[in-house]
């Protein structure tokens, strides 16, 4: 069996790896087969290090790195890029890409010009890294003990905590006012509840419950309100909860399956994690059906009532349709991860998480705007 992030990488590997530094897989997003990810998870992958030829061990810190060819040697750039969690970033970007057009289509909704859509995504993605600076600001002490955070600028003490803090502060400050300027008090408001709710309570709250992951799951979710409000939706409005429903479903089999992954790294570091409370995988799995289930709930409820009230049409039952194709795959693999979890089913649960949300949202959007 599997212990770690480590062992996690290598389960999915049966050949030796001549990918780029951001692919794992080259396998497309077909029902049956993987989609590709990238990501911590995936570019620790090192065939330097390689105990053996064929298998590839997983680059753990500063030191292992500079062993590697392909790693690059860490810059100050690429370091404060690496402080803001760029990934995760960009997925909160194409949220709130969906969110705000989502939010154009409601009956208080206002068309957004080229300008605001970049005040919007700018403001949106300055906050959102400066929320995740903050995080590793905070987690400088416990990411040095787990292989996947090692190698972060702060906790490989490459960088200064003082500078960490001050990104942090002039990210936020400028994301905040860049949308309060553009977009008045509620997207502003919104990124700073959600700064709030990641850095001051589900950071400190990893270590204490596993309950984070559920408050970890709102504050990854709030950022659709900033989005949606920004495009003149209001927060009473069915189709802003209907997204932020979506959101907070998605992350559950999303993040199961990391924590299964990485369950030996959360335990030896002392995080309590749901696959750490309950290492047999059966509690991961059936939150991970549930989410996925309840995630396409949501889109469908959305799809029916575009505009708060129900609409029996063609186009409704179209697109619910719709998200139930798109939203399969991932019930799929959650189905599979709880028959046996294991590695390849986690790696895979993770891996569809990431090509279901955006398709997902695409279809919600689509209805939204008039299909
Ligand atoms: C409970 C909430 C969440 C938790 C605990 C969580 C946790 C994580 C962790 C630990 C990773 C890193 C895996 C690695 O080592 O590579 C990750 C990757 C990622 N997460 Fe999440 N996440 C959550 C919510 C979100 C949200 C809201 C988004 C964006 C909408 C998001 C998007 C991503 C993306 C794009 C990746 C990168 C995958 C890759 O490596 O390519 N996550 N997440
Ligand atoms: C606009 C704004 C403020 C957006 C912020 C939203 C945001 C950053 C959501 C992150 C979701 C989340 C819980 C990620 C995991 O962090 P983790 O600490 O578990 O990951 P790690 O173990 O890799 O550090």
């Amino acid at each position: 069996m599997a212990t770690d992030c480590r062992e996690s990488s290598t389960a999915l590997l049966d050949e030796p790896p001549v990918m780029p530094d951001d692919s794992l897989m080259p396998d497309g997003p077909d029902m049956d087969g993987d989609p590709a990810m990238s990501g911590e998870l995936a570019r620790s992958i090192d065939p330097v290090t390689s105990p053996s030829d064929d298998i590839p061990s997983i680059a753990v810190s500063s030191s292992t790195a500079k062993k590697s060819k392909r790693t690059r040697e860490p810059t100050l750039v690429g370091d404060f890029v690496e402080l803001t969690k760029p990934r995760i970033v960009t997925m909160i970007l194409v949220t709130t890409v969906a969110s705000a057009w989502i939010g154009m289509a409601a009956p208080t909704g206002v068309s957004l010009s080229l300008s605001a859509w970049l005040v919007l995504l700018i403001g949106t993605g300055l906050v959102a890294g400066s929320a995740g600076a903050a995080n590793q600001v905070w987690e400088r002490w416990i990411d040095p003990l787990m292989p996947r955070t090692a190698s972060r600028p702060l906790a490989s003490r490459r960088m200064l905590p003082a500078t960490g803090i001050a990104f942090t502060a002039i990210l936020g400050l400028l994301g905040t006012a860049l949308l309060a300027w553009q977009f008045g008090a509620a997207p502003a408001w919104v990124g700073v509840a959600t700064w709030v709710v990641y850095v001051l309570i589900y950071t400190p709250m990893k270590t204490r419950t596993a309950w984070n992951t559920t408050v970890g799951a709102i504050a990854g979710a709030m950022p659709v309100f900033m989005g949606y409000t920004a495009a003149g939706g209001l927060m009473t409005d069915l189709a802003g909860w209907m997204l932020f429903g979506v959101l907070v479903c998605w992350q559950y089999p999303h993040f199961m399956a990391i924590a299964w992954l990485c369950r030996q790294q959360y335990a030896e570091a002392g995080f309590k994690m749901t696959t750490t409370v309950d290492p047999s995988g059966r509690s991961a799995a059936w939150q991970s059906i549930v989410g996925a289930i309840a995630l396409a709930v949501c889109g469908v409820i959305l799809c029916l009532a575009p505009a708060g009230e129900l609409i029996l049409s063609a186009a409704s039952f179209t697109t619910s349709l719709l998200v139930v194709v798109a939203s399969w795959p991932l019930l799929k693999a959650a189905l599979r991860f709880a028959r046996q979890p294991d590695d390849l089913r986690a790696r895979k649960m993770m891996r569809w998480s990431l090509v279901v949300l955006p398709a997902v949202l695409l279809v919600m959007t689509l209805r939204m705007i008039g299909l």
